[in-house]
């Protein structure tokens, strides 16, 4: 981009040394900076970018933008607030990728990436080139690429969706989290339908009250913008109260979904076993019966989300409810691990209290009576600790519960587990700080046919101690003890 338009772009106080002709990229990492690159000095929760300019420009940086003076070998632009300016600057320079595709964005606590995993395989099999952005990493069509964040940082952002537009790709979903929209990592990311799953308590370590996560929420269906002569859809969770505080935020039209009567489009349970559900969704127009190979009441909302999402993408409901039944359950959200033992394993990603309780909710009702329903949780050290209680209490509804550590990161495991134990209705728990120890007590405790389910790590395959990344995965052991147990 030539330097002179990029000024033209947002506004700044002073220049300071000869401005190069162009610069070739941008970027707020010193670590990934190449030459010609503007580097923009971003503050941060734990350091301050500006200490990293001169390694920036030691990597070939050959512009600086800053807000506090600093002193390296290249010219430098200095701005009022530098993350202001990179939410105008990385949109211009990506040329707004988004308006080049149809742009769905998820929010809500829980059913993110279950459900912007279902639009992106659906849409795929109806014959559309799509891609997803969330915490599983950034999906373009089979291709999967690795991210840091469910909602990347606004520079990340446009640069992915840029190369999603390069690729073709003509709906892009993103998962949209309250962090970034605080943060504004959405700037200039243009929606043309939004989808709220639901609010429950989590992240108060960031949000405060529910009250503020919740408006964190809504932003999304603010920024869907005013602009009534573009086609655009939100879609609600008429089950859940948040959503009238939405419908207020926005012109556009609302697709209300959920088991509640006054829901427009409303689901009701035919049929579920573990393998596969049938339902019926009555739409304003006329009732169709939808068979999905997820399971668990919440997935049925989650699917008729999802259905929502493409309808307002254009496609109509018989070719929508064929293809619905081939999508396959999303990695790690209540993915049943593969085994001829006589045990049932399944890992899924709930962290937070509801979700524990609709994961345990979810095999209750084929549970027989000599099965046990067994239960590993833990909570993630230095972030919400007031969910840490709450969310035993929820585990507690399982016949036996391990309560462990799951990203531990610098907290001490004491903590977490005396916090966590604070919460069990029932004494038939063992607390375990060491995750692959805990994994093995609680497949150690179970008797044939039993069902455990490992919850909070779902897709990932590491635990985050202090601030390494140490391999983890809960299926792979729990399936090395499982031969032990079972095989003697
Ligand atoms: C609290 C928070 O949001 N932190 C995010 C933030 O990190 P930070 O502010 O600590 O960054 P920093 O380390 O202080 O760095 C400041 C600046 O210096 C630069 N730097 C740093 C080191 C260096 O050697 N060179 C260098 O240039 C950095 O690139 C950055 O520009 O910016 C980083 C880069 O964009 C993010 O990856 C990071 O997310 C962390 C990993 C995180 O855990 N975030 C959570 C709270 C979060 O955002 N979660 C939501 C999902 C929530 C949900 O489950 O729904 C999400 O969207 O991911
Ligand atoms: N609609 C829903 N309502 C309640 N719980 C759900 C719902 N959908 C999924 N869950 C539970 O929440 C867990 C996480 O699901 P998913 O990854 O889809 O949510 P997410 O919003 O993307 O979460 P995160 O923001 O933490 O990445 C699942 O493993 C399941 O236990």
């Amino acid at each position: 981009m030539n330097t002179m338009t990029m000024l033209n772009i947002f506004e700044y106080d002073k220049i300071v040394g000869e401005l190069p002709q162009s610069i070739e990229t941008l970027e707020i990492d010193s670590r990934k900076t190449i030459v010609g690159t503007a580097f923009i000095c971003i503050e941060g929760f734990t350091v301050d970018g500006h200490q990293y300019a001169k390694q920036a420009v030691e990597r070939g940086a050959s512009l600086i933008i800053a807000e506090k003076e600093i002193d390296v070998e290249a010219p430098v632009v200095y701005v009022k607030n530098t993350k202001e300016t990179l939410q105008r600057l990385a949109p211009f320079f990506y040329e707004m990728p988004s308006k080049a595709m149809h742009m769905i964005g998820v929010t809500g606590t829980n059913g993110k990436t279950t459900i912007a995993n279902i639009i992106h395989q659906l849409l795929q099999k109806l014959g559309e080139k799509s891609a997803a952005m969330g915490t599983i990493g950034f999906q373009v069509e089979d291709e999967l690429i690795d991210t840091d964040n469910t909602t990347p940082n606004v520079l990340e952002t446009q640069r992915l969706l840029q190369l999603a537009k390069n690729r073709g790709i003509e709906t892009t979903t993103m998962e949209v989290s309250s962090h970034g929209l605080i943060e504004g990592r959405l700037a200039g990311v243009v929606f043309d339908t939004a989808i709220f799953t639901n609010l429950s308590h989590d992240h108060l370590d960031f949000h405060g009250t529910m009250e503020h996560y919740g408006y964190a929420k809504g932003l999304l269906f603010a920024q869907l913008g005013q602009d009534v002569t573009k086609e655009k859809y939100v879609i609600l969770n008429a089950d859940d109260a948040w959503s009238e505080r939405y419908r207020q935020m926005t012109p556009y039209p609302v697709w209300s979904y959920g088991f509640t009567e006054g829901a427009m489009y409303r689901a009701r349970i035919i049929e579920m076993d573990p393998a596969h559900t049938i339902f019926e969704l009555t739409t304003p127009k006329e009732t169709f019966e939808v068979k999905t190979q997820l399971v668990g009441d919440f997935n049925v909302l989650n699917v008729v989300a999802a259905m929502l999402a493409v309808h307002s993408r254009g496609y109509e409901w018989p070719a929508i409810i064929e293809k619905i039944q081939e999508v396959t359950a999303i990695k790690g959200r209540m993915e049943k691990v593969e085994t001829d033992l006589p045990i049932t394993l399944y890992v899924d990603y709930a962290h937070s209290p509801d979700a524990i309780e609709k994961a345990i909710e979810a095999i209750l009702p084929y549970k027989e009576a000599s099965q046990r329903l067994l239960f590993l949780i833990g909570t993630g050290g230095n972030r919400d600790r007031a969910k840490r209680p709450v969310m035993a209490k929820k585990a507690s509804l399982a016949d036996y519960v391990v309560l462990t550590t799951d990203d531990p990161r610098f907290e001490g495991e004491e903590t977490i587990l005396t916090e966590l134990e604070k919460g069990m209705t029932h004494n038939r728990y063992a607390t375990i700080g060491d995750r692959e120890e805990a994994v093995r007590h609680i497949v150690r405790e179970a008797n044939p046919n039993d069902i455990i389910i490992f919850a909070g790590k779902g897709h990932e395959d590491f635990q985050v101690v202090g601030n390494e990344k140490l391999p983890h995965s809960d299926a792979a052991i729990a399936l090395d003890e499982a031969k032990k147990q079972f095989t003697k």
